[in-house]
């Protein structure tokens, strides 16, 4: 399988203190690849650094081979690697679908919608109906956003990003503060996006790592301690300390 995003020898300071240390990372096509650690880890670092919201102070981020390190999160994003929004940026006196409608009028929407056929073809609202289904909102396209359930809201979140036509998903923590049910609302709905996309994923809740996660990084003190799949991460000695007295 190709890897569609690519770090080197990745390194953020700030001051003396080194918060990303040299890390190599490889997101493989399709995956949904999980960054986990316990705090202060490193890993809203290390997504910072990959959408661009930070400058590495050393190291390349590679997309499919192109040198993005230098660019800026705008041109990331209209190259497709996109970050879920905050919840903060849905509103809740529109209703999910305006929502949707005003994601897909976002000005970063518009290189990535108007060269795709399926986008050109259906009108914006039509479009939005399909982002709608696709994470299980259809049956809310006409409430306001504000009266859904926490985990409806962030699939909405989540849907202004979809709407975007990402390669690369970025979610940090989607499924923080979450109840059982509305965390598996939001595991099918991200399991759904990442049929035709790559989901990079920021996540704490280690059940949610290991039903959705093909690969798994572990980060401790900045630095990447192991990468594999669940069942080879959760056997290592060394993550098991690391993770000792934490949730698992
Ligand atoms: N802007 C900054 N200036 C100084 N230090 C920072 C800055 N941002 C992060 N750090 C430090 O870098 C380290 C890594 O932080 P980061 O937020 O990336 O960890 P994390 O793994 O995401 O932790 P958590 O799980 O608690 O969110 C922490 O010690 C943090 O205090």
């Amino acid at each position: 399988m190709s890897t569609v995003l690519r770090a080197q020898g990745l390194t953020k300071r700030f001051g003396g203190f080194v918060a990303v240390d040299d890390v190599n990372l490889s997101i493989r096509e399709g995956s949904i690849h999980a960054l986990i650690g316990p705090n202060g880890a490193g890993k809203t670092t290390c997504f910072n650094l990959l959408t661009k919201f930070l400058q590495p102070t050393t190291g390349q981020i590679l997309f499919r081979d192109r040198d993005i390190t230098r660019l800026e999160p705008a041109e990331v994003a209209r190259l497709g690697i996109i970050r879920s929004f905050q919840i903060s940026a849905v509103f809740g006196s529109l209703t999910a679908g305006e929502n949707l409608l005003m994601a897909l009028q976002r000005p970063t929407a518009l290189p990535n919608c108007f060269w795709r056929s399926s986008s050109v073809l259906l009108s914006l609202e039509d479009r939005a109906r399909e982002v709608a289904r696709t994470v299980n909102l259809h049956g809310y396209f006409d409430r306001p956003a504000g009266e859904l359930s926490y985990g409806r809201k962030r699939a909405l979140e989540i849907a202004t990003t979809i709407a975007l036509e990402p390669q690369v998903m970025l979610l940090d923590e989607p499924m923080a503060g979450m109840g059982l049910e509305d965390v598996a609302v939001v595991a099918d709905v991200i399991r759904e996006a990442a049929r035709d996309k790559t989901v990079v994923m920021v996540e704490h809740n280690l059940k949610v790592v290991k039903d959705l996660c093909e690969r798994v990084t572990v980060l401790q003190r900045g630095q990447v301690l192991v990468e594999g799949g669940y069942d080879e991460i959760s056997e290592n000695a060394q993550v098991r300390s690391a993770y000792m007295g934490s949730e698992q």
